[in-house]
């Protein structure tokens, strides 16, 4: 969709902002720009709309050459958002998300409407903030009326220069999640700009990591945190990149451990047997409806059978579960939600919320160095043996 083909950028005062610059963004797909400040993110992302026009190489948006199309029929297909908002200060709310619609010609009520849409969509509510002057919001509450404004005329291509680096870390984490979900239902082709390695991971399908004026490392997340390119890579994502990772990794079927199962209405005994069968210390309880209720300890279980002649049924010494998490979620919620519930294992719930399995500290640890070793190796996760890493 955007593609960059052997582009170099040098200033009229002999500056080469980037050299030699080559990658793709697909169709829907999120790349992230991230690096140090003055290696070249912003005049890559300016040569795109054509604020900037290239030294050398050329620039193909859906095919064209943008050498070729007039910047003002280029930027209409390309929604624009900053760091300083760039909001007209003496229209309102509504007036400014409509700004593209109202350059478009679109007749008044329409593009009214389209505003009011497009704020709902962002989280502010016309009737509230429609009205407002820009200085009567919030910042966070600004950056998302500039990306109302983008994504007014519905441009195929979103670029996006540090749109959230100017609130404060708490916002910032907010708005990226909003955009997240924004951006799973609109599938836009977003080139992002961010000198922040945490937000380009959490962001981006792909991150571009650069070095002064060229990229030395172009893959998915995951990827650049668990096998960076070069020292210089390693460097920049920070010594705690396996933390990081933990947060792009998601937890999958294959990374859990299947404890026996038993239900709330089972007679101890059986439920006795279950677990010795298996050699379990204790197993999962799941209530009529098969869904997930608690666990018992083999234990207790045994005590009982052993000091009370009637010793009852398994819900009447389970425990209600407490840390559970859907598949898909990342290790680091795994993890954080394991030390928030002191727990030594938390449960893992299929789409239907169905109990799936069991992810242990140990199990999270071969999750983590197999989706390493996958990535090493260009293969699936679940292609990699656990065995191959539980006994290295
Ligand atoms: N108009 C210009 N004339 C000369 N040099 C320029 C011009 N604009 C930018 N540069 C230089 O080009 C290099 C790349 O700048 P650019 O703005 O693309 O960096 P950046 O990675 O976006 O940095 P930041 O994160 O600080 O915004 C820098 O060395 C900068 O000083």
């Amino acid at each position: 969709m955007i593609r960059f083909e052997n582009v170099t950028k040098r200033y009229p005062d002999g500056t080469v902002a980037v050299e030699g610059l080559s990658f793709e963004v697909a169709e829907g797909e999120l790349v992230t720009l991230v690096g140090p400040s003055g290696c070249g993110k912003t005049t890559t992302m300016k040569m795109v709309n054509r604020l900037i026009e290239p030294s050398e190489g050329r620039i193909l948006v859906d095919g064209d050459d943008i050498s070729r199309v007039e910047p003002v029929e280029l930027r209409r297909r390309m929604g624009y958002v900053i760091q300083q908002t760039g909001l007209f200060p003496h229209r309102t709310v509504l007036d400014n998300t409509a700004t593209v619609p109202h350059l478009l010609g679109w007749p008044k009520a329409r593009r009214r409407e389209r505003a009011r849409e497009l704020l709902d969509l962002v989280g502010l509510d016309p009737a509230v903030f429609g009205d407002r002057y820009p200085e009567q919001l919030s910042g966070g509450q600004r950056q998302r009326v500039g990306v109302a404004r983008a994504l007014a005329a519905d441009p195929p291509v979103l670029l996006m220069d540090e749109p959230f680096g100017a609130v404060d870390p708490v916002v910032r984490e907010h708005l990226q999640s909003e955009f997240l979900r924004l951006q799973s239902r609109l599938h836009k082709t977003v080139l992002f700009v961010t000198h922040d390695i945490e937000e380009a991971v959490r962001l981006g399908d792909r991150i571009a990591v650069y070095g002064e004026g060229r990229i030395e490392q172009f893959d998915r997340p995951a990827t650049v945190l668990g096998a960076p390119a070069s020292p210089y890579v390693a460097d920049f994502v920070g010594a705690d990149r396996g933390l990081k990772r933990l947060s792009v990794t998601p937890i999958e079927p294959a990374d859990l451990e299947e404890p026996p199962t038993v239900h709330l209405s089972d007679r101890l005994d059986k439920a006795a047997e279950r677990m010795a069968a298996g050699g379990a210390r204790w197993a999962v309880v799941l209530d009529d409806a098969d869904e997930l209720h608690g666990w018992v300890s083999a234990a207790v279980v045994e005590e009982r059978l052993r000091s009370s002649p009637d010793p009852g049924i398994v819900g009447d010494h389970s425990r209600r579960m407490e840390a559970w998490l859907p598949l898909g979620s990342s290790l680091k919620q795994a993890f954080s939600t394991m030390l928030q519930h002191d727990a030594g294992w938390i449960a893992v719930l299929d789409e239907a919320d169905r109990f799936v399995g069991v992810l242990t500290p140990a199990k999270l640890h071969a999750a983590l160095r197999r989706s390493v070793d996958a990535d090493a190796r260009d293969v699936a996760r679940q292609e990699v043996r656990l065995e191959s890493i539980e006994g290295s």
